[in-house]
């Protein structure tokens, strides 16, 4: 059976988003994107080397991923526009994770910047994937302002936690009809597993691979779990409740 996430006209087969921070080395990052299978790939613009004769991250990330440039560092609408701009202008396309961060203590997300940068950026054709606070109202009104995804955080950038917003998450899954990729915050597969259990269309994972002792063996074990994870949601859950049922008849050796 096949199964595809469209976004922005591309086909993806796979669900697995990657980051490209926090690596040892670009030949590092390069192998574990491979062995995620992933097909997107998120990469700092300020991590992009302009000048020629020095180490090029994009030499490394394979030529068959969709990149997808984010606009880290922009604390403003404003700013998020000019990087995204200026990714296009280098050439990586037209797909844009917009990043609005102004608090540094917790990489929180400003939703109203970040609903301005996607509407500007949106009429002028770029393939608009917010990141965000997960919050429905701010989600309607991206989705107004023509995103082609939304990416509600799990828990805070880096932080491993895990879907800590799981029920908030779970509300734009119900509601939203658009792809939801959750990003950021989640620590381990398992995780990965339950984001796509509760019908995520994807999940992008960075901090938990990049500083995994293996990185390459822990992009294999992401890709392995959101596939599983996704099977499982495609399967129909059974039924949680909260008393004992019990799975063999209890009668009937008994005359
Ligand atoms: C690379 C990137 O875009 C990150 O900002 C993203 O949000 C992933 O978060 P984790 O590093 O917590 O996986």
């Amino acid at each position: 059976m096949s199964d595809v996430l469209t976004i922005g006209g591309k086909e993806l087969t796979n669900r697995l988003f990657i980051g490209t921070g926090k690596f040892a080395d670009h030949k590092q990052m390069g192998k574990a994107i491979e062995s995620s299978k992933s097909q997107v790939v998120t990469v700092a613009l300020r991590r992009v080397n302009m000048e020629a004769n020095e180490e090029d991250i994009l030499a490394d990330i394979p030529g068959h991923v969709t990149l997808m440039p984010n606009t880290s560092g922009a604390r403003t609408a404003d700013e998020a526009v000019r990087i995204a701009r200026l990714a296009k202008a280098c050439g990586m396309g037209n797909w844009i994770k917009i990043e609005v961060i102004s608090d540094h203590k917790y990489l929180l997300p400003d939703n109203e910047e970040t609903t301005k940068a996607t509407e500007i950026l949106a009429k002028e054709g770029f393939v608009v994937l917010p990141y965000m606070s997960p919050d429905l109202m701010a989600a309607k009104r991206m989705y107004d302002a023509g995103a082609a995804a939304i990416m509600p955080l799990g828990a805070p950038i880096g932080s491993n936690k895990g879907i800590r917003m799981r029920e908030m998450i779970q509300i734009l899954i119900d509601e939203i009809d658009l792809p939801i990729v959750v990003d950021a915050g989640i620590g381990k597969p398992s995780e990965a597993a339950e984001a796509m259990e509760m019908g995520a269309d994807a999940v992008l994972v960075n901090t938990a691979i990049a500083t995994a002792s293996d990185p390459v063996e822990m992009a294999k074990a992401f890709d392995l779990a959101v596939k599983a994870g996704r099977a499982g949601y495609l399967s129909g859950l059974g039924p949680v409740s909260a008393a004992a049922h019990a799975s063999s008849p209890l009668t009937g050796f008994l005359g």
